[in-house]
Formats: structure tokens, C-alpha cells, sequence
């Protein structure tokens, strides 16, 4: 029978089946980081109990981390986990990227990079942005901390099956749009909880056509969407991005590759549901409210009550505008803006900053921003200061930093004010994400270069020359 690629890792990672109920999968790749982690290997000490496969595991600190003056850790709290961590580590043999490695970074950027995200794992961390992964044809997904524990000990998970999910971007991409606008499109059209019980499959011409890093893009937010996980059948693209990373496989590559290419999706598979968009209807996108959904290519404006079709929309309109302090039926781009943030496991690889570098090079960033570029790792940092990347940022005004979460979430230092308004290239723009009272606007790496430099939300195809 034919089958998807979500069927394909599923059936041969089931350890224990039952009928109706849930499934025991065996788990590939466990990572691990310091927020999520802690009380999981406590409850195994307390259980006398070891980590069955440490070499499965790989500890990074992220979302603590300070990006400036990396040795003052203020919040006692924030200091905990991660020594929490380091000693965790220690004991029970686990590898770790700890804040001063040169490995260190966001735990969903460090994966890939490193060559441990691989077609057909079962990938799973404490952290709902797993879905990244699913970028290579993994079935990734984020679990809670006593599911963590349950990993550790026995390299194993329960879970429902769930339903499966097309989403197929038919076309070719417009000028100046990314994989960040296609995400957010896909979301503001679908909705929130589009994927709810299911793991999505991207496909299509357009997704077809993504560099890997763009498709991690696409995948990271899956979770944004509601999904469990999302992922993207490997092709030629995946292969050559693994081709020769740290902890690819070395010998018999190629017959490696060849078994992850048969996992593609069969072409006579198919879904419990499916979703078409064309790429065709995609702009640069903003979100203007306080969830994912609440955005619309930037030529727009915000809707108005009269445009609700329920009551409950209504209400939820105006909740999103006294929270964001905006009026029904504003331009996009009449929002000015305080801060931007460059950033997060959805945009901050090399490439994101590449894209971000290109508007920002020769110009300023407006007077009154304050603008920050966090690299998603210590690599990406690394690779993107032997490009220059640091130095065109710098001239242009902006503050470049070490690796980590940073202003995604502002559990460390990184924050915006309450009352103000950041472009983000981040992924949640919940209120108060990015701290209390802040105001998030989330859009591309170009998107928010374009808004540095305005001091406003702008349609980066103005900066025709950044595309060429
Ligand atoms: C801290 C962690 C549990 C959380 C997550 O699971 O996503 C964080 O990474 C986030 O993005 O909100
Ligand atoms: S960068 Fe943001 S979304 Fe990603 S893992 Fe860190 S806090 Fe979560």
C-alpha cells in the first residue's frame, strides 16, 4: 500500500504496538536543553535509574543565555539551570554544547548544523519548535519534561498516531517573498489550529525549490499551526546539505542516501486532510496581532469589526488591538517600531543573516531603534564574521551578539519595554513573549532589516536591489 512519509518512520519505530492504543516508538535523537531538562534527570537520580542511550543524547544551553557579557548571569533562576544542566551531564555521560563551546547554540539550529538531524529519525526535546527538524524528513516533535524523563530512561515514547496533513504551495515564489512569508500565509489562511491531531507534509513546487534552511523555516512553525510536527519528504537538496557534516554518516554515504530518498512520500499516498495554497497569492507578510495567524501581506490593512464574521472574531479583534495598541483599519505600513530582532530557531542561520545583510548594506538603521542581531549559533556567528556579515551590521547601527534564544522569549536580559513595538523574526508574538508588555510584529530577516532602517513596518521590495 502506498504510503506517507509520516507512515514510512512511524511503522518501523514501533516497538510494542496494541490495538487502540497508543503506540511505544523507539526514538532516534533525543536533544536536550536547560529549561526543560531538569526535573527529568532529577526523577531519574530519584528512581535510581539511568540514561539508557546517552550517545542518542545531546545537551545544549539556549534559552538562558546571555548574549552580552556572557559570564553575568543575573537571574539566579536562569544560573541554576544551567549549571543544572552541566552537572546533569556529567553524571549521566551526556554530550554538551555548554555556554562556551563552539558548538553552542539554539538547540533546533545546532542539530542540523552539526549533521545529527537526519531523514527518517524520530527526533524528539523539550521544546515545541522540535518541528524545525522535520525540515529533513524527520519525524520531530517536542514533548513535556516527564516525557523527557521517559526518554532518558528508556529510549522510548508512547504515542497516539496521528492523522496526516498535505499542504502543498503549488507555483513559484514572487520577488521578495521568503519562506518566512509562506509560513505566516499558510497560518493567517488556516488558522491556528489548521493542524490540530495531525503531523503536516509540506510539498509542492515552491517548497520543492527551498534551500534546507528555508525549509526549516517552514517546518518550525508547524507547531504554530497546531500540528504535532511538520516535515518535508528528503530529496537532492537534503542530501547535499548532510553530505560531509560532523556527525553525518561518513562511509557508505551514498547508500545511506539512497535509503533516506526512498522515504519520500509514495506518489499514490495519501492524506486524512489536505490544504492548497498558491505561491502566487503570497506577499511579504507582517502579523499585526497577537497570535500567528493575525497577519496579511504588508500592502494590506488591519481589518476592521465589520469584517468579522462571528462575534467571538470580533472580540478577539479588539482584544489583539488594545493589547498591540492599533486601530482597526490601520495601513501595515504606518506602525512604527522601537526595536527589531534578528533572530530565533526560525531565522537565524546564515542564510537569514545573508538575506538581512543585503537591505541593511550602506544604509542606517533609523534614530530611535534599537536593533540586534543574534546568531543562531556560535558556527553561524563564526561563518557569518568571515563573510563580514558583523561589520555591515555594525556600521549600519546595529548590535551584534552571541548565540541564543535572546529576545524570542526574554528569558535572559534581551527584552522589549512594555508599550513598545519590535519587528521580530521570531515565531510567537503572544502577548507579553518578548516581555511584559511587549508588542511583537513578526515577519522575514529582509522584512525586519527593511523596518531597521525606516523605523517603521515597510515592503522590503522597495529595496529592489537587495534581490538581485
Ligand atoms: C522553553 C520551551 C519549553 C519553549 C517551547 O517549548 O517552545 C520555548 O522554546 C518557546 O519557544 O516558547
Ligand atoms: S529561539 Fe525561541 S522558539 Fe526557538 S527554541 Fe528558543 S525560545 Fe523557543
Amino acid at each position: 500500500m502506498a504510503k506517507t512519509i509520516i507512515e514510512k518512520i512511524w511503522d518501523t519505530h514501533i516497538v510494542v504496538e496494541e490495538q487502540g492504543k497508543p503506540d511505544l516508538l523507539y526514538i532516534d535523537l533525543h536533544l536536550i536543553h536547560e529549561v526543560t531538562s531538569p526535573q527529568a534527570f532529577e526523577g531519574l537520580r530519584m528512581a535510581g535509574r539511568s540514561v539508557r542511550r546517552p550517545d542518542l543524547c545531546f545537551a545544549t544551553m539556549d534559552h538562558n543565555v546571555p548574549t552580552i557579557n556572557r559570564q553575568q548571569i543575573t537571574d539566579v533562576v536562569a544560573k541554576k539551570q544551567m549549571t543544572t544542566l552541566e552537572k546533569n551531564c556529567e553524571e549521566f555521560g551526556i554530550q554538551l554544547a555548554n555556554m562556551d563551546h563552539p558548538d553552542q547554540g539554539i538547540v533546533h539550529i545546532i542539530g542540523p548544523e552539526l549533521g545529527l538531524t537526519q531523514p527518517g529519525k524520530t527526533i524528539v526535546c523539550g521544546d515545541s519548535h522540535t518541528s524545525t527538524h522535520g525540515a529533513f524528513g524527520a519525524l520531530a516533535f517536542g514533548i513535556g519534561t516527564s516525557e523527557v524523563e521517559h526518554v532518558l530512561s528508556t529510549q522510548t515514547l508512547w504515542q497516539a498516531k496521528p492523522k496526516t496533513m498535505e499542504v502543498r504551495v503549488t507555483g513559484e515564489l514572487g520577488f521578495g517573498v521568503t519562506a518566512k512569508d509562506v509560513i505566516l500565509a499558510i497560518i493567517a489562511k488556516f488558522g491556528i489550529d489548521m493542524g490540530t491531531g495531525h503531523v503536516i507534509e509540506y510539498t509542492g513546487e515552491a517548497i520543492r525549490n527551498m534551500t534546507m534552511e528555508e525549509r526549516m523555516t517552514i517546518c518550525n512553525m508547524s507547531i504554530e499551526a497546531g500540528a504535532k510536527a511538520g516535515l518535508i519528504s528528503p530529496d537532492a537538496t537534503t542530501i547535499e546539505f548532510l553530505r560531509g557534516r560532523r556527525y553525518a554518516p561518513q562511509e557508505n554515504f551514498e547508500q545511506f542516501a539512497a535509503e533516506w530518498l526512498s522515504l519520500a512520500s509514495d506518489k499514490e499516498a495519501s492524506y486524512d486532510t489536505v490544504h492548497v495554497i498558491d505561491a502566487k497569492e503570497i506577499s511579504p507578510f507582517v502579523t499585526w496581532g497577537t497570535n500567528p495567524a493575525m497577519g496579511a501581506g504588508i500592502q494590506h490593512t488591519i481589518p476592521t469589526l465589520a469584517d468579522c464574521p462571528t462575534e467571538a472574531d470580533k472580540v478577539a479583534l479588539q482584544q489583539a488591538l488594545n493589547y498591540m495598541g492599533l486601530e482597526q483599519g490601520q495601513a501595515l505600513q504606518d506602525i512604527a517600531i522601537q526595536h527589531v530582532f534578528i533572530g530565533s530557531c526560525t531565522n537565524a542561520r546564515l542564510s537569514d543573516l545573508v538575506e538581512a545583510a543585503k537591505v541593511v548594506e550602506g544604509r542606517q538603521v533609523a534614530k530611535g531603534v534599537r536593533a540586534l542581531i543574534v546568531p543562531g549559533s556560535q558556527t553561524t556567528k563564526k561563518q557569518a564574521e568571515e563573510l563580514g556579515l558583523d561589520k555591515v551590521f555594525l556600521d549600519a547601527g546595529f548590535e551584534w551578539r552571541e548565540s541564543g534564544c535572546s529576545m524570542c522569549l526574554a528569558m535572559n536580559d534581551d527584552s522589549v519595554p512594555a508599550g513598545e513595538r519590535c519587528a521580530s523574526t521570531s515565531n510567537r508574538n503572544f502577548e507579553g513573549r518578548q516581555g511584559a508588555g511587549s508588542r511583537t510584529h513578526l515577519m522575514s530577516p529582509a522584512m525586519a532589516a527593511a523596518a531597521a532602517i525606516e523605523g517603521k513596518l515597510t515592503d522590503v521590495r522597495k529595496y529592489e536591489m537587495a534581490f538581485v
